[in-house]
């Protein structure tokens, strides 16, 4: 039915050893013929010469097969771990090719194991992010996820959706009588207890997104309080330019550092005041919205000069952002202080060095993440994941006033949207499911 695919599965580059992966019909022909060897074991680790289309020797390698559907596509699978480096993993992949086997697309092993109903859609997309993963605490989030946490969760709230939609359609069926008390109210009961959940997991998922995708950091303040200083000191080298000149950065940068157990987006912004170049203004606006974008606001101070106006200006926007963590820090303790910081004491200022050090800003970074990393609440992973389920509370929602009118109909239609929303989370709505559900909890034979 499908034809057969190749690809490199392990990073380009020099490495200790490499895997080539191939999944489909024509998987043990290929690794009979480059291996030369017949009677191949499925799951045996089998140590063989490969050889390429001209017969000559590629490597020595271990090849596994996994015979269908006992695979991770639920195809048969072959796969050859070679040397690593750039050339040999290459020539056995061209051997593979030459052999009328195509390559894969992106992904396209982990739809094939989808299709075939290995994983579904929440794992899927757990496996894809876990690669990408910027902290050991969205590992361990993927993990679950990929053992089945949110497929689990999806799965109850759909058989919840369907245990209301089965009384509904029992009642449509009786539409002379009046829907008894007791089944109204568990109805209700069970359709606020899934509103509830959908709601805390989004909340839970929208506060701790940046497990998952990296914390981006900005660090704002007036012209020359040490932004750039602060930026090159976490990074441990001079990316940016550093002078006493106030203007000195133009444009935001954006560096990888590591914090801790998590990978950060560092941004270093041009410092926030009025001006009349039209590059520094350019440059004072990409400054806001970096505002807008991060999760955590650096927002710095100079303590060796007096709070003014500017100083003020990154005050009141500290003060009105919504949703972002605020670290306020004092650059410059190694000098004597003029800064007045009544205004900033309820952000609990730390004083730090950019020159002479700044573990109390490091350590608080440390903190806020590990708090963020706390918890064992489920998350959503995506946007397509929290859409899902916005269009399922919503249909929930809108269910409920014809329930209330003892509209049957209409109830059931938008619970059968929800069930829909919900589903779609990991795998595509199957009807006969609700009819089943109906059959197992009522006796209609009444
Ligand atoms: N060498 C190698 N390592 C790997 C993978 C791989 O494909 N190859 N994986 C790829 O992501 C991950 C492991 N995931 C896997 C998931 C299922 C099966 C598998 O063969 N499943 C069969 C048999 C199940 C069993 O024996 O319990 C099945 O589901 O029927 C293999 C790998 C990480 N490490
Ligand atoms: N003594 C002392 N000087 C510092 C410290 N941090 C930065 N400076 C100095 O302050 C001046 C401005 O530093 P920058 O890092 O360029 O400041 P900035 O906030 O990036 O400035 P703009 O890019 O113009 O907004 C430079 O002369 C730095 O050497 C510090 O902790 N102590
Ligand atoms: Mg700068």
């Amino acid at each position: 039915m499908t034809d057969t695919i190749t690809a490199i599965a392990t990073a380009h580059g020099v490495s200790s050893i490499s895997i080539i992966r191939v999944s489909g019909k024509d998987s043990l022909a290929v690794a009979e013929q480059i291996s030369k060897k017949n009677g191949i074991k499925p799951r045996y680790a089998h140590l063989t010469s490969l050889y390429n289309q001209h017969n000559e020797l590629i490597d020595q390698a271990i090849m596994i097969y996994f015979a269908a559907p006992y695979s991770f596509t639920g195809e048969d699978v072959v796969e050859f771990q070679c040397h690593g480096g750039m050339i040999v993993a290459q020539e056995i992949l061209d051997t593979i090719l030459a052999s009328g086997v195509r390559l894969a697309e992106p992904g396209e092993f982990s739809k094939r194991a989808f299709l075939n109903g290995k994983i579904d859609l929440t794992e899927a997309e757990a496996i894809s992010r876990l690669i990408e993963a910027k902290s050991v605490d969205a590992a361990k989030i993927l993990a679950k996820q990929m053992k089945g946490e949110l497929k689990d969760f999806v799965e109850e709230s759909r058989e919840a959706l369907l245990r209301s939609l089965a009384y509904s359609e029992v009642m449509i069926d009786y539409a002379e009588e009046d829907i008894p008390d007791d089944i109204m109210t568990s109805i209700l009961s069970q359709l606020d207890g899934l509103t509830e959940k959908i709601e805390q997991v989004v909340e839970a998922s929208h506060r701790r997104r940046g497990l998952i995708e990296g914390f981006k950091v900005a660090i704002i303040g007036k012209p020359n309080v040490g932004k750039s200083s602060l930026l090159n000191a976490l990074l441990s080298y001079e990316r940016a330019i550093v002078s006493d000149i106030a203007g000195t950065t133009r444009d935001t940068i954006e560096e990888q550092v590591r914090i801790g157990s998590h990978i950060i987006r560092l941004v270093d912004t041009a410092g926030i005041r009025e001006s009349d170049d039209t590059i520094e203004k350019i440059g004072i606006e990409r400054s806001m919205s970096s505002v807008e974008d991060a999760d955590v606001l650096i927002a710095l101070f100079d303590g060796s000069r007096p709070f003014d106006g500017e100083d003020a200006k990154i005050l009141s926007i500290i003060e009105e952002v919504e949703d972002t963590h605020v670290i306020v820090a004092i650059n410059k303790s190694d000098l004597e202080k003029k800064l007045d910081t009544a205004l900033l004491e309820r952000f609990d200022p730390l004083e730090v060095s950019a020159k002479k050090g700044f573990v109390k800003l490091t350590d608080a970074l440390k903190k806020l993440f590990d708090s963020i990393g706390e918890g064992e609440e489920l998350m959503l992973i995506s946007t397509r994941q929290i859409e899902a389920v916005e269009r399922a509370k919503n249909a929930i929602m809108e269910a409920k006033e014809p329930l209330a009118r003892g509209e049957l109909e209409f109830f059931s239609y938008h619970l059968q949207e929800a069930v829909k929303a919900i589903s779609s989370i990991s795998k595509p709505y199957e009807n006969e499911e609700i009819l089943d559900k109906m059959f197992g909890e009522f006796c209609l034979g009444k």
